[in-house]
């Protein structure tokens, strides 16, 4: 999908936005990297608080509405007629003055007036008498779209846009996973949720074109491109959103879902098995949520056994370790405990399903033909699962359950810059690549970009901003190479700069340089952890090489190296379980850096820290936490020597910076054997 110029069936096709300054230079390349979207438009912005003008442009009132005001003109002179103008640091601006400002802006053309909480000040209550005052004392305010831009330095961003919204904005920015500058933007997720949920009967009637189904796989995905960990507790998103701990909550769950769960996850996108009800057993638990679980597990016990199995202590029976016990001993208790608790002559479940054949294959998956008598009828079922899972792939059939999930139906007005027909409809526009990516230490490529882009536009955003294009080629790449094929479609001679654009987006992809073919690792109490890995190289041939290390991670990093040596530092190691129990599968998030002879190479802008040494992430899920722990690593440098041999070819900048790396890289080359990452860099640069 060539996101910004395919329409979907239904028409929609999101307004692609670049950011600019007031400055002229800024105007023009923002221009020019979204003209060839359908729908383009430029978002032009100067600070408007007292604190601002006098300190950072150290400009007049006067000369900061005649900057604002020419850069409007300057964009429709240049064709632009989907123009968004933003008082910075309004939250702390006087209003007299953003109703002169914004006055002047909407004469000059703008259509979208965003009020950004720069630094989110604003209480909630405030922030929507602001709107309201804007909307009242704005002349020609009724004729443009009042949007909100909420920081969330007091933790009030989500609260501020809906009360920004209720006061008649008509536009919300937001980003997925609410990441961005110092604690982040109003999170997309929370804000387009709210108004699903209470648009009708709080917010009188207000509604949005997003496709909720979609929300939870783009907020994966942007936690796994740009390193950001979503907190467990997070609204809607994060990993216990809808999972339930303790025992009334359980019991109320599994009684109804509506008593502690005012959204199903299904409605965002994630699965949940119908008789899980999300229900996390562990030591708050109760009776009910144990007996549901046995049942699935296909247990059917009377008051009083279950009683046993609950606290054999409280019954008197005595016999072995009763559910609260081993809750109380051990987090998060899952099935093979469970089974492990029933092994025992009296509680043997009911044949429901009876193993009839059992062959594990080569690739560790394991096949069970399985017969079971339902309703006096026989049915038989195949069932797989990864080994050693069988007895997980035994209860796969009974537990397993289809998940439909309903688009619903989307209320969208046709897009007029300046005009919405709906009066209750909120744009939604998405600033996660740009805003979001101004969160220090998250990094995303052009690709991955891409492919959020993407997603947004599944999503059903009605604006994506898409990078601040004067800030650096890879910006100004990130936000038109939306359009390329149209641009090449429409365009008839294409410059050396269109080629070269294109050439770094080819090489920009994560392509895989090196790959991960085998690991084994000897670790323990005894010796030193030493890991040994089978590696394709670049030339395509399997090598092998061996690592000591501190730690099984360690050795098998320092494996790693002595095949791909390219010299970096592991800057972060994070690992989670993505699902519970001993076979939970473990995923990994790595962020590296140049290091070494390399250290010079790598150096980008950052708005809120000036130059910095890019960071590069990798992510890698598998059952065995060192596997993960490889493909992360390995991921990572993929994605710094892709990166570092497009700097080579496009930005002259960045190949000074990287010269002493492409050096060492050289000198690396020439003593050994395996192609080194330089050899890499000359011949995929070619
Ligand atoms: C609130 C926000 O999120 S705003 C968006 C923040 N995003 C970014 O900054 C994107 C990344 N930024 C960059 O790559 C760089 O800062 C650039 C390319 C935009 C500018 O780089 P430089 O020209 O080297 O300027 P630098 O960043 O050092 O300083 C900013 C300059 O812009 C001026 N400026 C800041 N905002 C504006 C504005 N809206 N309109 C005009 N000038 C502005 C500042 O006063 C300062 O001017 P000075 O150099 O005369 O003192
Ligand atoms: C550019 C503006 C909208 C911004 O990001 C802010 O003020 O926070």
């Amino acid at each position: 999908m060539e996101v910004g110029n395919d329409v979907q069936p239904d028409g929609y096709v999101p307004v692609i936005c670049g950011l600019s300054r007031t400055k002229l230079q800024d105007l023009e390349r923002a221009w020019d990297a979204v003209r060839h979207a359908k729908r383009p438009r430029v978002h032009t912005f100067i600070a408007t608080s007292e604190i601002h003008m006098k300190y950072k442009l150290r400009m007049t009132e006067d000369e900061v509405v005649e900057n604002a005001v020419a850069a409007v003109k300057h964009l429709r002179s240049l064709g632009c007629n989907d123009i968004e103008f933003s008082p910075e640091d309004a939250g702390r601006s006087d209003p007299k003055f953003l109703y002169r400002i914004l006055g002047e802006v909407i004469k000059a053309g703008a259509t979208t007036l965003n009020i950004p909480d720069t630094t989110g000040w604003c209480l909630p209550h405030e922030f929507g008498e602001l709107i309201a005052a804007i909307k009242k004392n704005t002349p020609g305010a009724d004729n443009v779209i009042i949007s909100t831009h909420c920081q969330n330095d007091l933790g009030l961003s989500t609260a501020n846009s809906l009360a920004g919204a209720q006061a008649g904005a008509r536009q919300i920015e937001c980003t997925i996973n609410g990441i961005g500058e110092r604690a982040g933007n109003a999170s997309l997720e929370e804000v387009v949720m709210a108004i699903k949920l209470r648009g009708n009967d709080v917010m009188k009637g207000l509604h949005t074109g997003i496709r909720p189904v979609h929300i939870y796989p783009t907020s994966k995905m942007v936690s796994d491109y740009s390193g950001m960990v979503v907190q467990p507790h997070k609204a809607i998103v994060g990993a216990n959103a809808f999972a339930h701990e303790s025992g009334i909550h359980q019991d109320g769950m599994l009684k109804n879902r509506e008593t502690y769960e005012i959204m199903s996850p299904e409605s965002i996108g994630l699965p949940r098995q119908e008789q899980d009800r999300g229900i996390v057993l562990g030591k708050h638990s109760g009776r009910n949520a144990l007996n549901s679980r046995l049942r699935t597990l296909g247990y059917e016990l009377s008051q009083s056994e279950l009683d046993d199995v609950f606290n054999p202590g409280l019954t008197g029976s005595g016999q072995g370790l009763g559910f609260k016990a081993l809750a109380d001993k051990k987090k998060g208790i899952t099935d093979e405990d469970i089974l492990a608790l029933m092994n025992d002559e009296l509680h043997q479940p009911k044949v429901i399903w009876e193993l009839l054949d059992l062959q594990p294959d080569k690739e560790r998956q394991a096949r069970v033909d399985i017969m079971a008598t339902v309703g006096g009828m026989n049915a038989r079922a195949l069932a797989s699962a990864r080994a050693p899972l069988c007895r997980r792939a035994l209860l796969l059939p009974a537990g397993r359950t289809r998940v439909v999930m309903r688009v619903g139906e989307i209320r969208r007005p046709e897009y007029i810059p300046n005009r919405i027909d709906d009066p209750n409809y909120v744009r939604i526009f998405d600033t996660t690549l740009r805003d979001g990516e101004q969160s220090p230490g998250a990094t995303l490529t052009s690709k991955e970009k891409l492919d959020i882009a993407r997603q947004l536009a599944k999503l059903g955003v009605d604006i994506i901003e898409a990078g601040f294009p004067v800030a650096s080629p890879d910006d100004f790449e990130a936000v038109s190479r939306r359009r390329f094929k149209a641009l090449a479609d429409k365009k008839k001679g294409i410059t050396d700069e269109d080629i070269l654009a294109l050439m770094s987006d080819e090489l920009h992809q994560p392509k895989v340089i090196w790959e991960l073919l085998d690991l084994q690792v000897v670790c323990g109490t005894m010796g030193m952890p030493t890991a040994t890995v089978q590696m394709k190289g670049p030339d395509g041939i399997a090598r092998i090489g061996v690592g000591v290390g501190t730690g099984p991670v360690d050795a098998a990093y320092k494996a790693v190296d002595s095949l791909v040596r390219v010299e970096a530092e592991l800057s972060d190691y994070s690992v989670s379980s993505v699902t519970q129990g001993i076979e939970a599968l473990a995923h990994t998030r790595v962020m590296i850096r140049p290091s070494g002879k390399m250290s010079d190479a790598g150096y980008s802008e950052h708005a809120a820290l000036g130059t910095v040494q890019r960071q590069f992430s990798g992510s890698g899920a598998n059952e065995d936490i060192v596997v993960a722990s490889a493909r992360a690593y390995v991921s990572a440098l993929n994605k710094m020597i892709g990166w570092m041999s497009v700097a080579q070819k496009v930005a002259p900048r960045a190949a000074r910076a990287t010269a002493s790396g492409g050096a060492a890289l050289a000198s690396v080359e020439n003593g050994s054997s395996a192609p080194s990452a330089g050899k890499d860099l000359a011949t995929s640069s070619m």
